[in-house]
């Protein structure tokens, strides 16, 4: 149990009644030692909320509505946006599902929602006098949840909504006559530049009011160039204005009573109001998503490394507990709560995408792109050769489809887009930090039986196989908003892309062989030991090339005595194209084939010395050779085969085993044909003789 001094020194926490099961009834008379201290203490109170439109302000609502119902008003600072007023936009909000739990138990729960408008980055935020009136009056509590939570926001805009917006709320809690605590969200990374983290606010990056100041007269370009270097060791503007504003809260809170809580990565809900409640992309949720419409195959995370994912509800029920707590106890120093699973429940990224994986092949989404199969990495190189292989070929392939089909392409657009929120994601995911949750284990014996079960945040109690599941189950249902009873109609679609895949597999194999492996010397050396030998003995000695086709034709048989594959122009030539594709050649036996077609190996040989009579071994063996065998050979149908019959033969004259050698071997028939200096011209010579 640990008490921090606004210094930032820990020091040990001793709280006012520090009783077994501590419920303060001297202090504001509220709750009996075993009962539901938490709940009874909000009874009749006024509570502020900012941020209730987003993420945690909604689970906080709702779960003050449910499990306090006694509570008297939430005013809610809600802006007007898209010509919505903050009255039709809370409407909107409150007819989500999260609060159908809350609608059946209790259907009046909106008679104590109080929406006031209030835009946080004007100057008194943008409040109207009567309201600042009401407000002061009335409020006990206040929740200050709002925020930009963008990775990529400009710092001016992120330090007025994080940083001065949090200094102008502080200022009018401090006018507020009935204020027992100020509860602030913050974030477990506002200190990410630090390996360990106390529950202590650590010295400013900078002075916050300075920084203010200079940014005020500074325009976008100048305060654009400078960001990097002014947050330093900060990954984003987002967690380096949390750390500015956890200073601002300690210097401006007077005599308020302040708590801070900093949840680490918070993702959809564990329990409550039902599990797997989420309705947002951010953090690993998108991520999810991604890999489980098949779109995401790789991103840079440590397998190893702690996923510090903290469940929503675990978050808001210690945020009401701080505020009880807060109001009660009444702590000297702000206290800080470091919100995270990592150093009492840990569980990793490598285990995290394990079970992801696997409840979206059970579960899968609808219209995949592909089957979701992501792999993390921490290797840079590895992770960039999948963004080639499987992003953006892929998209590009797809794309291309989209275009031949008159649609407009836009899986690529979607993958930069995917880059680039993975990209901010990466710093989190590997790496990891330690965090001293002491404040969080305090507070937890501070309360009572009854609501330790009611605001349970025990994160030991947390199954992660069970909760991931939940979580993506979750997306799908809250975020994407898909039927669970189409489930066999998702599934099926998985079966039909796997089957596309097979085919697609298959036919880029058989490209893949047919274009670099048959024509590279290399591969077919260390292929060709590993097939048969099949030929026969007697075939063996009967026809001695046998020997060496018979590795390239597997089902030899005796061939008939007749058999001359080489008959065609176009079979010719193919054999040609395949060893060698060199116009000239192709050329000469395109035209030797037309002038006299060749049917018998004497026959071809005739034509050959009539161009040129073969002085050389090479140019002799080789012609004949590249003839002879398919005579006697039948199985070698396709060109293919009969390349790799004609390669052996010339292995037999002089065997290669380096590509140039190989190179050099063939370049000798065709050197045979060379000395003409065009082959037509030869030709008609020869022909004209
Ligand atoms: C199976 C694999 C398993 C391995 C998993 C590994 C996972 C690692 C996850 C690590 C998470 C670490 C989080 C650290 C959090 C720190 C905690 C906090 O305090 S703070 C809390 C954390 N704060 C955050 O997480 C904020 C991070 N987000 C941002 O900063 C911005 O949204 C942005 C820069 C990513 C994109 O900006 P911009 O290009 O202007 O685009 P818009 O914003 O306008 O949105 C465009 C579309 O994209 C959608 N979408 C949004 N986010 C994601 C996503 N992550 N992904 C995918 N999609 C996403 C969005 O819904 C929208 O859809 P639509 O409406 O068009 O259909
Ligand atoms: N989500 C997470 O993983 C984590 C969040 N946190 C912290 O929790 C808090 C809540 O986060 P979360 O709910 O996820 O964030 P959301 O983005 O979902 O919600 C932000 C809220 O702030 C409100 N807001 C933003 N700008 C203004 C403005 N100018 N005037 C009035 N209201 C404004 C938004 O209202 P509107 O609807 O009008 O935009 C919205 O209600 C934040 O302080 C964040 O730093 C901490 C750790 C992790």
């Amino acid at each position: 149990m640990g008490r921090r001094l606004r210094d930032g020194n820990v020091a040990s926490h001793t709280p006012q009644n520090p009783r077994t099961n501590s419920c303060s009834r001297w202090e504001l008379g509220v709750c009996a030692a075993v009962m539901a201290c938490v709940s009874e203490f909000y009874a009749g109170k006024c509570v502020l909320i900012t941020g209730a439109t987003g993420f945690m302000g909604k689970v906080l609502v709702e779960k003050l509505l449910r499990s306090c119902p006694e509570v008297k008003a939430l005013y809610l600072l809600i802006r007007t946006k898209q010509g919505q007023s903050s009255q039709q936009r809370i409407h909107t909000t409150l007819q989500s599902k999260l609060f159908d739990r809350l609608r059946e138990e209790n259907p009046d729960f909106h008679k104590k929602i109080i929406p006031v408008s209030s835009e946080l980055t004007q100057p008194g935020l943008a409040l109207s006098d009567e309201d600042v009136q009401t407000l002061t009056q009335n409020v006990h509590i206040i929740f200050h949840c709002a925020a930009t939570i963008r990775f990529d926001e400009p710092l001016k805009h992120a330090l007025q909504l994080n940083v001065i917006a949090t200094q102008q709320l502080l200022s009018l809690a401090q006018q507020m006559q009935q204020l027992h605590a100020f509860i602030h969200i913050s974030t477990a990374y506002a200190n990410c530049n630090r390996h360990h983290i106390d529950e202590v606010i650590y010295p400013p990056p900078v002075e916050p009011g300075k920084l203010i100041h200079s940014l005020e007269w500074m325009d976008d370009a100048i305060i654009r160039d400078i960001t990097p270097r002014l947050i330093g060791d900060w990954p984003n503007t987002y967690t380096y204005t949390k750390a500015l504003a956890e200073c601002v809260v300690q210097q401006e809170s007077g005599k308020l009573n302040v708590g801070i809580i900093r949840p680490s990565i918070v993702g959809a809900s564990w329990q409550e109001p039902f599990p797997g409640w989420i309705d947002n992309f951010n953090g690993p949720s998108g991520v999810f998503i991604a890999a489980g419409k098949g779109i995401l195959r790789t991103m840079r995370a440590s397998n190893d490394a702690v996923a510090d994912l903290i469940p929503v509800d675990v978050v808001i029920n210690l945020t009401l507990a701080a505020g009880w707590y807060t109001a009660v106890h009444r702590p000297k120093s702000v206290l800080v709560y470091n919100c995270t699973t990592g150093g009492i429940n840990p569980f990793h990224w490598g285990e995290i995408e394990h079970h992801v994986m696997s409840t979206f092949k059970r579960n899968p989404l609808e219209q995949a792109f592909r089957r979701p199969n992501a792999n993390i990495t921490s290797n840079y190189l590895i992770n960039q050769y999948w963004i080639l292989v499987s992003h953006k070929f892929p998209a590009l392939l797809y794309d291309l489809f989209l275009r031949l089909s008159g649609q407009k392409p836009q899986m690529m657009r979607i993958f930069n887009r995917l880059h680039k929120a993975i990209g901010l994601l990466e710093y989190f995911s590997s790496q990891d930090w330690e965090w001293n949750s002491d404040n969080m284990n305090m507070l937890m014996n501070q309360l009572s039986t009854e609501d330790r079960k009611m605001f349970n945040f025990d994160v030991r109690q947390l199954n992660w196989p069970e909760y991931i599941e939940n979580y993506c189950i979750g997306t799908k249902k809250y975020v994407l908003n898909e039927d669970m009873a189409d489930i066999p109609a998702a599934r099926q679609h998985l079966r039909k892309l796997r089957n596309i895949r097979y085919t697609f597999n298959t036919v880029l194999l058989v490209f893949i062989w047919r274009v670099f492996i048959a024509r590279s010397q290399m591969a077919r050396n260390i292929c060709d030991p590993l097939l048969p030998d099949l030929t026969t003995d007697t075939q063996k000695l009967e026809y001695p090339y046998q020997q060496n086709t018979a590795i390239y034709c597997p089902c030899l048989g005796p061939a008939p005595a007749h058999q001359a594959p080489c008959t065609t122009v176009y079979g010719r030539m193919t054999v040609y194209d395949r060893v060698w594709p060199y116009d000239r050649v192709r050329q000469c036996m395109a035209v030797y084939d037309s002038v006299w077609p060749c049917t018998t190996v004497y026959g071809r040989m005739a034509v050959y010395d009539s161009v040129r009579p073969c002085t050389t071994v090479y140019g002799r063996m080789t012609v004949y050779d590249s003839v002879r065998p398919c005579m006697a050979v039948r199985p070698c149908t396709t060109p293919y085969d009969r390349v790799r019959q004609c390669m052996a033969v010339y292995d037999s004259v002089r065997p290669c085993t380096t590509v140039y050698g190989r190179v050099r071997q063939c370049t000798a028939v065709y050197d045979s044909v060379r000395p003409c200096t065009t082959v037509y011209g030869r030709v008609r010579q020869r022909m004209a003789v």
